[in-house]
């Protein structure tokens, strides 16, 4: 039987995705401890690469990974071609425009300043009502208002906390993010069965994880 390569975001992502691997008896050779970024489930004939978030689509893109689970902000800042297959409905957050409160979005003709991790879905977000322009940054992103080098941000948004740690607030809710299987498109074609009963375990696994009984 060929081995099914699944690449998996390291980080918050993880541990979710491994617990519901688990309840699908899968996924337990991943060491999280360790410094390995391969883990092989021989019984199974599953190969597990631990990536970087922001890296699973391009291994699956390229097809060196036939199915990966990763955050729908990568899907939409990164447009892979890869096909989206599941929701796994963890890792839930927003992408929020955001800033003090009572800030202007909408500018008419004078450009909208944005700081952001994610250029690709605020240019796509603003293009047909505003014009932007764009601060790239990688992190800490909510600095950017306070000391004045943005208008507004736009980035995820979970609790809330550093937000109203930094005297920001939402100015606009843009759309919900949650964790994704997705896979290579040739993957897709060529181990379809192979592929659909993973599917199969994790959606079982989800549903096991989320508290509902499987029967
Ligand atoms: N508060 C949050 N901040 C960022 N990502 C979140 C948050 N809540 C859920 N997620 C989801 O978790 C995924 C992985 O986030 P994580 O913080 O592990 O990595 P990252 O921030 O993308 O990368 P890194 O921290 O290594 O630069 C995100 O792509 C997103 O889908
Ligand atoms: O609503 P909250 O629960 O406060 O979560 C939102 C924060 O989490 C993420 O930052 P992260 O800690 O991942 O670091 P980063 O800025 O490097 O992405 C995100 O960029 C926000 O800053």
């Amino acid at each position: 039987m060929k081995w099914l390569i699944i690449a998996v975001a390291k980080g918050r992502l993880e541990d979710e995705v491994k617990k519901i691997l688990a309840q699908a008896g899968l996924g337990n050779v991943i060491d999280s401890d360790s410094r390995k970024l391969i883990f092989e489930d021989d019984k199974n004939r599953i190969r597990y690469l631990v990536v970087k978030p922001v890296d699973v689509a391009t291994y699956v893109e390229s097809g060196v990974a036939d199915l990966g689970f990763v955050g729908k902000d990568v899907l939409l800042e990164q447009e892979k071609d890869v096909y989206e297959l599941m929701d796994l409905e963890f890792g839930k957050c927003i992408f929020a425009a955001a800033g003090f409160p009572n800030t202007l979005i909408d500018k008419g003709e004078e450009p909208l300043r944005i700081a952001t991790k994610y250029p690709n879905i605020t240019t796509n977000y603003f293009q047909d009502r505003q014009k932007i322009e764009l601060i790239y940054l990688n992190g800490s992103v909510e600095l950017a208002p306070i000391v004045g080098l943005s208008d507004i941000i736009v980035d995820l948004v979970e609790t809330g906390s550093t937000l109203k740690a930094n005297g920001l607030v939402i100015l606009e809710e843009m759309m919900t993010i949650s964790a994704r299987v997705i896979s290579n498109r040739v993957s897709y074609r060529f181990q379809h069965d192979r592929i659909q009963q993973f599917l199969d375990e994790v959606k079982k696994g989800k549903m096991v994880y989320a508290g509902n009984s499987i029967n």
